[in-house]
């Protein structure tokens, strides 16, 4: 049991955002969420990390309704970084990491050895190691972006809900993501925009389109030329690489 959510619908206003929206993260594996811009990722990755309420239908952490859990003890199990996640204070990175800890922690408990190997472990994932006395102001957007990753790396979650994650990162680094990402022992829901990078390393995918899920299951049976015209609107041949055996979409010009 992880995160479920049984046939949500949330509107803003009188538009309706997300429409009968079901889905469970397999657990400990990488979920893949794709859909073209405005079909209601982030609206959903939202309500998943208990930010927003659905209007009706219910999210579930192991079978109890989001929203009768505490923030705090939502927080010591789910990491959430969202699209375009900032830090106000000019911190150091080592210090923004270190807010990963702030739900473990009482005001009362002092700094612990888990606290400290969490928060070097996570420096080291993402890759921000010899950054850690940065100033999180002069960073780069990737390098902002590895950070927050670093940060709830540290949080230690059992659910890890990723926005786009790899949109300001080289190639280097956002393949090195998708690898950290889907070898992590916990369930990620990870929204993304490279359908091959998806393919590649996501267990499952769920397709979205205008609010509705219109697709889900291993890659290799979500992704179909008719799926990428219909959804998409791209024309692509699709074939099993010989590399890594999952579909590789080949798009043309
Ligand atoms: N505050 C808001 N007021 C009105 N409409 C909104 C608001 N926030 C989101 N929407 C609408 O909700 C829909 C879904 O947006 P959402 O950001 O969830 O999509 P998305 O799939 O994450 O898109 P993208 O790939 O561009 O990040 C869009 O049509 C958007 O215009």
């Amino acid at each position: 049991m992880s995160i479920k959510a049984d046939n949500i619908t949330w509107k803003i206003g009188r538009k309706t955002i997300l429409d009968g929206v079901s889905l469970e993260a397999p657990p400990g594996r990488m979920l893949g969420l794709l859909g073209p811009n405005g079909s209601g990722k982030t609206s959903l990755l939202r309500l998943l990390a208990g930010l927003k309420r659905p209007h009706s239908g219910r999210v579930t952490l192991d079978r109890s309704d989001i929203g009768k859990i505490s923030r705090r003890s939502i927080a010591r199990r789910i990491a959430f970084v969202e699209q375009h996640a900032t830090t106000n204070a000019n911190l150091k990175v080592v210090d923004v990491v270190k807010l990963g800890r702030f739900p473990h922690r009482s005001i009362f408990s002092s700094w612990t050895k888990v606290d400290e190997e969490a928060v070097e472990s996570a420096l080291a994932r993402a890759g921000m190691a010899e950054k850690r006395d940065d100033r999180w102001q002069n960073l780069s957007g990737g390098e902002k972006q590895r950070t927050h990753i670093a940060r709830a790396l540290a949080q230690s979650p059992q659910e890890l809900i990723l926005d786009e994650p790899t949109n300001h990162l080289d190639i280097q680094h956002q393949i090195g993501l998708m690898r950290l990402v889907s070898g992590l022992p916990i369930t990620s829901i990870v929204a993304l925009h490279d359908l091959n990078h998806a393919a590649m390393f996501c267990d499952e995918l769920v397709i979205m389109q205008q609010g509705r899920i219109v697709a889900s299951g291993a890659p290799q049976d979500v992704l179909s030329e008719d799926l990428l015209r219909d959804v998409f609107s791209v024309e692509a041949r699709i074939e099993a690489s010989p590399y890594h055996s999952r579909p590789q979409i080949h798009y043309l010009k």
